[in-house]
């Protein structure tokens, strides 16, 4: 099964290193020609992945038709140019393996939904989890939901990525899988705003314990088993990616919380923070389906500027005392 792969920012380059550890042929689209240039003939990702030094298996191009000798597809873009890249790919019936955590704005459609309308024909799978882009590219031991409903095709494509360093886990919930990843990219801003904040340990215990919540509370109501929620997309990307400001949406909330504005934290940011995308839509895709998500709305409004931290923090510390329970 030859690999491609498409996006060549962190994660698609670390994917790529990951294929490339057992395939001698593993190609990768970049959408800039500096980067592609720099992984042909440096070796390197330095845009995106600096200071990894990645395996001579690993071709790259930024012409997507040379991908049409690919068996699978790896989409690393970030979630809200998922559906502008596979309209350029002739995908066909080939598997595409999801890999990006959002929710599209406009539509509120998950990867997999868009993917079904962008290539009607693919047979989907998502790969998720506690996942830093770093740590798989060099090699540190790392566990990963591959979801996909084909369990045949699911444990093939577990199979041709699985090392001894990184360890598909199999599930067929592939809304489950996606809901986690996309949630905890909110929640992970939140947990940041904590720290920039200075409200401390228990705070952040605090958030994760109820943003879990609000996940499960989303991902039962569109479907999700609530074991993918508690398994290493859900809760296991939710504790890594609060408790880092190796997460690019954590260290944005870290500057939320120290009363930065959210534009001058975004602008001129080559780097993707999916939250900041995902948490508007992801707060009307729970009216949609009538679950609150207020730790998800507090992100929105500081995201939107409409509101102080100190205001909100006092906001959500007044709310009314409820069961613990979902
Ligand atoms: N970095 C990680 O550790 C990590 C781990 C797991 C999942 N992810 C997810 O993978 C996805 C990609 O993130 P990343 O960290 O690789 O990206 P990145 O922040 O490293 O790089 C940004 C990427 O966006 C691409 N891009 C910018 N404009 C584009 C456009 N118009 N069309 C297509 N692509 C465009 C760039 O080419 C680049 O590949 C995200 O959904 C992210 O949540 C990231
Ligand atoms: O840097 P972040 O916040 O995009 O997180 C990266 C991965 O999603 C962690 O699993």
């Amino acid at each position: 099964m030859k690999i491609g792969v498409i996006g060549a920012g962190a994660w698609g380059t670390a994917l790529a290193q990951v294929a490339a550890t057992r395939d001698r042929d593993v190609l990768i689209w970049a959408r800039e020609p500096e980067v592609s240039a720099s992984i042909n003939e440096a070796r390197v990702n330095a845009a995106f992945l600096p200071g990894i030094r990645l395996s001579s298996a690993i071709r790259a191009t930024s012409d997507l038709a040379a991908l049409a000798d690919r068996d699978a597809l790896l989409l690393v873009t970030p979630a809200q140019f998922l559906r502008s890249v596979l309209a350029e790919v002739p995908v066909g019936a080939r598997p595409i393996i999801l890999c990006a955590k959002g929710i599209e704005a406009g539509t509120r459609m998950l990867m997999s939904e868009v993917a079904a309308e962008a290539a009607p024909d693919a047979p989907i799978a998502v790969l998720s989890g506690p996942t830093f882009a770093h740590e798989v590219a060099a090699g540190l031991p790392t566990a990963i939901t591959l979801a996909c409903e084909d369990e045949a095709l699911g444990r093939s494509l577990a199979d041709r990525l699985a090392r001894p360093g990184f360890r598909p886990y199999l599930s067929t919930d592939v809304i489950g899988a996606e809901i986690g990843g996309a949630v905890k990219n909110v929640l992970a801003i939140a947990c940041g705003v904590v720290e920039g904040a200075g409200l401390g340990q228990n705070a952040r215990a605090a958030l994760i314990s109820r943003g879990f919540a609000e996940m499960s509370r989303f991902g039962l109501a569109r479907g999700a088993r609530v074991e993918t929620l508690a398994g290493l997309s859900g809760l296991g990307d939710l504790v890594l990616t609060c408790s880092s400001t190796n997460s690019r949406n954590f260290s944005l909330g870290k500057g939320l919380g120290e009363g930065r504005a959210a534009a001058d934290l975004l602008a001129d940011r080559r780097t993707v923070a999916e939250g900041a995308f995902t948490a508007p839509v992801l707060a009307e895709a729970a009216r949609d389906v009538g679950v609150e998500m207020p730790i998800v709305d507090a992100v929105c409004a500081l995201l939107k500027g409409d509101i102080k931290v100190d205001t909100l923090i006092d906001a959500l510390l007044a709310r009314p005392l409820k069961n613990e329970g979902l």
